[in-house]
């Protein structure tokens, strides 16, 4: 029998520290410290008060395989998420082959699960090659081993509103999530940063606010006549929470995340012209990141998703231009949400496993992800120290790629172990 004590965690980071006894892959006991007196074999990690949270699901990540192994496989990145906390994620449909048929999603899923470090959940794309033309056979991948769940042309945006209405319905049939990467393609032609003074300043071509709102807005109306449920990528702009603001007000179906990136950096970055900056949809201005960070603490925004995008080198190491879009997320979130959510007291650690467990299993449907800490539920777990500070390294992150845009940064919160079905797959920043 696998055991595992955690001693003394403050579950939720409150209340008095408790001893979780951890048995075959769900949590047996749950008792006052120093109460449980675990078997001969088990193995005891010491919470010394540290936070204790269902482990994290992230409803958007990048792996990258196949296709671009020289950036991420699933490999590497499902060592990222466990060392960011994470216990599941969805990997995006943008790899080459696509995600559009079942043989790839299967590949990604049955990756995933020999790797073992991560539940890897394949999202499957809506179109044919994200090609925006002809829907996906959507059908076969929800009905295939992989069990696809979530479909997105993330990368894309699905711009045909006739295309985008028949997914709808058909998501509502099968029981699936359409995620939309909202960028109205007419409206950001050229684009490379935020439309506003700075990106006139520097000479770059703007993505307009409302290339993403135009779209939330036409979306969430088409959801509501299909009686659909839909969710937004990457939200950034103060518009888009006043949209949802609006259609969640009327009841429509909709939930919505927000990046890390975007509850941190803002278009001022850009003065440097460095591409590890650049980033779909771009860093905004500081009023938008400030209501980000709001919308997030009140429940607009539903919850975080890192949008992990490694990119190579020769991808990121160039003029803006001709730069890839797109930073590493995996290992820097948790830290991210410390800084710019827990810090300024917009929200408490019960609030981080809301927006980083809770939210993104119910919107993804994960029956055995964010569930409360108590005995019977399953051993999905995640300790965080929320007073040790760590300093970013591209170089020494899992990933293969190093694009990320807080190299060099202090942060707070690190995490200790995480837990996925009752086995340690990271304990100390290390793998296992
Ligand atoms: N976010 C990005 O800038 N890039 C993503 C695609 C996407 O999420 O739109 C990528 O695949 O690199
Ligand atoms: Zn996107
Ligand atoms: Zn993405």
């Amino acid at each position: 029998m696998n055991e595992i004590v955690i001693r003394g965690a403050r579950l939720y980071g409150e209340g008095d520290p408790v001893d979780v006894h951890v048995a075959d892959g769900t949590i047996a006991t749950i008792g006052e410290a120093g109460a449980v007196t675990p078997g001969e074999d088990a193995e005891v990690i010491e919470a010394r008060g540290q936070v204790l949270l269902p482990g994290f699901v992230d409803l958007h990540t990048h792996l990258r395989e196949p296709g671009r192994e020289d950036t991420e496989t699933i490999d590497s990145g499902s060592a990222a998420a466990a060392l960011g906390g994470y216990t599941a994620v969805f990997a995006m449909a943008n790899t080459d082959p696509v995600a559009d048929n079942a043989v790839v999603v299967e590949h990604v899923w049955r990756r995933g699960r020999e790797v073992g470090l991560v539940d890897v959940h394949p999202v499957g794309a809506v179109t044919v090659g994200l090609k925006g033309e002809k829907l996906a056979e959507m059908g076969t991948m929800a009905k295939s081993v992989a069990g696809v769940r979530l479909f997105s042309d993330d990368g894309h945006c699905v711009a045909d509103p006739l295309l985008m209405r028949r997914a709808l319905e058909y998501s509502t049939a099968l029981g699936v999530v359409v995620a939309q990467h909202a960028e109205e393609p007419r409206l950001t032609v050229g684009a490379q940063a935020h439309e506003g003074e700075r990106a006139a300043r520097l000479g770059y071509t703007g993505w307009p606010s409302s290339a993403e709102e135009s779209i939330v807005a036409r979306d969430c109306v088409l959801a509501r006549h299909a009686g659909a449920r839909l969710h937004i990528c990457h939200v950034s702009t103060t518009g888009t929470v006043d949209v949802l603001g609006w259609a969640k007000g009327l009841g429509i179906d909709v939930s919505a995340e927000v990046t890390p990136h975007h509850l941190l950096l803002t278009d001022e970055r850009l003065a440097t012209y460095d591409p590890v900056n650049k980033v779909n949809p771009p860093l905004r201005a500081g009023a938008d990141v400030e209501r980000m960070r709001r919308a997030l603490a009140d429940g607009v925004i539903d919850c975080v998703a890192t949008d992990h995008a490694p990119h190579a080198v020769q991808d990121k190491d160039c003029e803006w231009a001709a730069a890839r879009p797109g930073m590493l997320g995996l290992q820097t979130a948790l830290s991210i949400v410390a800084e710019t959510m827990v810090r300024p007291g917009l929200l408490d650690w019960r609030g981080v496993a809301r927006v980083m467990s809770e939210r993104p299993a119910e919107i993804a449907g994960l029956p055995d992800q964010g569930r409360p800490l108590a005995a019977g539920e399953p051993a999905n777990l995640v300790l965080v120290d929320p007073d040790a500070e760590w300093t970013v390294r591209g170089a020494e992150l899992a990933s293969v790629a190093a694009n990320t845009p807080y190299e060099g940064m202090r942060l707070p919160a690190v995490v200790s172990a995480t837990l996925l079905r009752g086995r340690i797959t990271s304990r100390e920043g290390k793998i296992g």
